[in-house]
């Protein structure tokens, strides 16, 4: 078990432009009341260490896999994994961006992660929009859209005067999405995540630092801790910011990450290179809309 604390650069006099956050990268099994305890405990830690904002991975509370969702579903926030990051938030006064939890609404379910305030209140529900259905022949064969239903909004949300903006895991490799947030404002994306054993390695360090520099945000992912049987989790929970410089990465195993984040990097970076002003969608509209 490792602890580990890295600083942005640069911070400016916009105190409440800098937020200290804990990426909860936690050993997940297959009992949903064990998994909560560990998660209840570890964000306990976090708080210790000093964290004001705490995320977790996805499906933080059960096996991530088609059979399983319909299994550990619950109702969004009526269950009792909302039940403890409700708890949690309001007992440390923190914010907590609640990883996934298989989601249970009417007939459906979906892949939702849920934000909760420091009085204990969820402020925000985001479902995922891209749903993870993959066939690489002697690697992963995934298919979420057999049993899982997509979300359709983007969601954000706001710590003073910083503002975020959500995707889970396959949202990282929708360029569209992140553009979309950066569009709105955002910070800083974070995407509660489990890539595997085989895109992890390929793609999982790259996307981050591409949506990063794209659209000249942090970008925060938050993995499960590799396991050793079913859905083999890549972990490495990594922080980039927004010059695309990898900040943190954790190892495959039980970890926290610790930053201390300055969110006026974005603004420096923002004006020293226009890009987003600078696009030419008087052009690409025009080719778009052909
Ligand atoms: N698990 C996911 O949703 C995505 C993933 O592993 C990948 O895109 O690769």
């Amino acid at each position: 078990m490792f602890t580990r604390l890295i600083q942005s650069t640069s911070f400016s006099t916009m105190v409440n432009r800098k937020i200290r956050t804990a990426l909860l990268q936690l050993n997940v099994g297959s009992d949903r009341e064990t998994n909560l305890k560990h998660a209840a405990n570890k964000i306990a830690e976090a708080k210790k260490g000093g964290a004001e904002l705490v995320a977790l991975s996805e499906c933080f509370n059960s096996p991530y896999g088609t059979k399983f969702f319909d299994q550990y579903a619950e109702i969004i926030p009526g269950g009792p994994s909302c039940a403890m990051l409700s708890n949690a938030a309001k007992e440390h006064g923190i914010y907590i961006v609640g990883g996934t939890i298989p989601e249970r609404c009417d007939s459906k379910l979906y892949n939702t992660c849920t934000v909760w305030n420091s009085n204990g209140e969820m402020i925000a529900k985001y479902r995922k929009m891209h749903l993870f259905d993959i066939d690489i022949p002697g690697g992963i064969t995934f298919k979420e859209s057999e049993a899982l239903s997509a979300g359709n909004n983007l969601v954000t949300f706001k710590i003073g005067d910083v503002k975020f903006g959500l995707g889970i895991c396959y949202d990282l490799r929708f360029e569209e999405l992140a553009k979309l947030y950066r569009q709105e404002n955002c910070d800083m994306l974070i995407y509660p995540a489990a890539f595997n054993m085989t895109t992890g390695p390929l793609h999982w360090e790259l996307l981050q630092r591409s949506r990063a520099v794209d659209n000249q945000v942090f970008v925060c992912t938050i993995s499960p801790a590799r396991g050793e049987k079913g859905y083999i989790a890549w972990g490495h929970t990594q922080v980039t910011n927004p010059w695309g410089k990898v900040l943190a990465t954790a190892n495959s195993k039980e970890e926290i990450v610790y930053c201390d984040l300055n969110l006026s990097e974005c603004d420096e970076v923002r004006q020293q290179i226009p890009v987003f002003p600078q696009r030419r969608t008087d052009i690409y509209n025009t080719i778009l809309t052909k």
